[in-house]
């Protein structure tokens, strides 16, 4: 051994940003409208749809037929629209899945009211704001989105309002079908040579950005978390805030809503910036105070606003803002084209077939992705770790209460190298499941330990030599508890149980102090005894009578005919009878059977 690092890795996530990931495929456990026993069983990785019971896909909003040919191949699809927040409620407890786009709030009371059903959520568009992510992540509900199908067709809407707000277009339109012909009153400004501020350099701002420079715009961005290369590469200088505000003629929102940016446009904004000023947002209309607006309007600060997105959609009818002369509207039509629309519904419903079938797709908002290369490397850790989080708990005694938990990785590989996440979870499920009610999955295991007050710390021991395999091993150690099987406690205190990947196959390499090397399938028989001969027989004697087949047999001891400790794996649970017989054995002085 080389050297060894520690870290809690407790942390909780709430949302990922895939722009630079989406071409890769991702997988995680979920499992469909299985009984518990049978959902335990299944790979951890992969999710077991029962022939017999195909999953049920609640769309509650209108999706492209691209789409919907795409989720009927796979489930029965109910397609539910204006459907009101009580009906939402009723219907969600027989659904496995749930396709909304901006216009139907998935709040806390659909994810209680659907029973533990709902399994994956999809927003068929960029903005989940209108989903409770957190209370998603509580539910173990994963929710993925659409977010690149509709990128241009947002990107070319912000532009259409960009120069029809500047030539009057809809204006003019709504005069001369009036009968009037004002020549005059609708001169409008220009844009080349103005400087445009993009406000959100992903992925629309930047489409917007590469058409603005494309109409002559000087075009600089505002984004916190833009790498400035990515806009010097398009010729955009990304600035402040304040610089962006205070120096546009034009401002063209593209930012997420979020606590950060709700009424970032707001009176002491709005005075930061030149007179004159024009704004446009297809973002979302909970960037901008409204009422603050309709101020700025007044005054003159802003000359005129284009705005596809409003605080309250639709809009309440005498709204000022709507109302204003110098407000140009459209009822969010950012991602209403043919083409986004086919698109985005192709892609929500390939990520929710592959939610559901247990494939991650690049676009999951609220759980940790793991590539679907580095899974196919750690599929077999990821099964190792789910038992060895099982066995320890299993090994606890009664009424110790779980608290603190170690998981040691033990590897060749650099730290930066070597994914844990979709690992602590699996031990966190094993952990948790034999002794509750809850199912837990990749999203939900740090919420469900922190909820149930487990601390989950995590440690590498980085080895010497070829880094071929990801693991040589992990080992599970639980802190301050008494033991069930008093030989699982390690020298220094803790159940511990440690195992390695043989052939492909998870195997238990250490319980405690003692080593043993049994395959970890089926169930486990721990006795320990007095080292001496004939014991292997006597046990695997008792099994066979009792029509119990075993399928490997280890004994782990610390010297010739002291103890030792009998480590036997056997395909069936045994009976009360036959366990009953091995603890009568005289030199057995302890043993537990631990399910699997
Ligand atoms: N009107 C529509 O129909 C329509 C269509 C598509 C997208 N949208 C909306 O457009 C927005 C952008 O979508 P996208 O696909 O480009 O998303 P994106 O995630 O690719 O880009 C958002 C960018 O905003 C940046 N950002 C975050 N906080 C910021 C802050 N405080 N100030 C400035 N920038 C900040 C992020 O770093 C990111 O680069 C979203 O609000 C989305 O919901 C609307
Ligand atoms: O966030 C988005 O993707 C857009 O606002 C589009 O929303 P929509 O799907 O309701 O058109």
């Amino acid at each position: 051994m080389a050297a060894s690092s520690s870290s809690t890795l407790l942390s909780s996530r709430s949302a990922i940003k895939l722009t630079s990931l989406s071409s890769l495929r991702w997988k995680l456990p979920v499992t469909v409208s299985l009984p518990r026993h049978q959902r335990r069983r299944a790979s951890p990785v992969f999710v077991v749809v029962s022939m017999d019971a195909k999953p049920t896909v609640l769309v509650a909003e209108k999706l492209g037929e691209a789409g919907l040919d795409l989720l009927k191949d796979f489930a029965n699809v109910d397609c539910s629209y204006n459907l009101t927040p009580e009906e939402l409620c009723t219907k969600i407890s027989l659904c496995d899945a749930l396709i909304v786009r901006s216009g139907t709030k998935v709040s806390r009371e659909v994810f209680e009211s659907s029973g533990g059903r709902l399994k994956v959520v999809g927003r068929a568009g960029v903005g989940i704001d209108n989903v409770d992510l957190g209370a998603a992540t509580e539910h173990g509900c994963l929710v993925v989105n659409a977010p690149t199908a509709n990128t241009v067709a947002a990107a070319e809407h912000g532009i259409a309002l960009l120069t029809a707000m500047a030539r009057n277009v809809a204006q003019a339109d709504a005069s001369i079908k009036a009968g009037k012909w004002q020549r005059n009153k609708y001169v409008g400004v220009s844009l080349v040579g103005k400087t445009l501020a993009v406000m959100g350099f992903g992925k629309v701002g930047t489409e917007v950005a590469r058409r603005a420079k494309g109409l002559g715009m000087h075009v600089i961005a505002h984004d916190p978390y833009a790498p400035a290369d990515r806009a010097h590469a398009i010729g955009v200088d990304l600035v402040s805030f304040d610089e962006a505000i205070s120096t546009a003629d034009f401002l063209s929102l593209h930012m997420p809503l979020t606590p950060a940016t709700s009424k970032i446009l707001n009176d002491e904004n709005f005075a930061k910036m030149k007179k004159g000023v024009r704004i446009v947002n297809v973002a979302r209309g909970g960037v901008i105070d409204e009422d603050a607006l309709v101020r700025a309007l007044d005054a003159g600060i802003v000359a005129q606003a284009a705005l596809d997105v409003f605080a309250v959609e639709p809009p309440p009818k005498d709204s000022k803002l709507i109302q204003h002369e110098n407000v140009t509207v459209t009822p969010h039509l950012g991602a209403s084209t043919m083409e986004a629309q086919e698109g985005v519904a192709i892609e929500i419903a390939e990520a929710v077939v592959g939610a559901l079938r247990g494939e991650l797709a690049a676009t999951a908002v609220n759980a940790p992705m793991v590539p679907a290369e580095v899974l196919t490397e750690l599929k077999p850790y990821v099964t190792l770790a789910e038992k060895l989080g099982r066995l320890a708990v299993q090994l606890v005694a009664g009424g110790s209460g779980v608290k603190s938990v170690k998981v040691t990785y033990a590897s060749a590989r650099a730290p930066d190298d070597l994914d844990t996440r979709l690992l602590r979870a699996m031990v966190t499920k094993g952990l948790i499941e034999p002794i509750s009610s809850v199912f837990v999955n990749l999203v939900n295991a740090d919420f469900t330990a922190k909820q149930r007050g487990v601390r989950i710390s995590e440690e590498r021991v980085i080895l010497d030599g070829s880094p071929e395999r990801p693991l040589e091993s992990i080992k599970v150690q639980i802190a301050n508890v008494e033991s069930r099987f008093a030989s699982a406690i390690s020298e220094s205190g803790e159940v511990t149980v440690e195992g390695k990947v043989k052939d492909g196959i998870p195997h238990l390499t250490k319980v405690g102090a003692f080593e043993v090397d049994v395959s970890l399938e089926g169930n486990i028989i721990l006795c320990r005894q007095v080292d001496q001969p004939g014991m292997i027989g006597i046990v695997g004697s008792i099994l066979g009578e009792e029509n119990v087949n075993v399928s490997f047999m280890s004994v782990g001891r610390i010297a010739p005919r002291k103890q030792a400790v009998m480590a036997i794996g056997v395909d069936e649970q045994p009976s009360k009878a036959a366990l009953k017989r091995i603890g009568e054995i005289p030199a057995i002085e302890e043993f537990v059977f631990l399910d699997l």
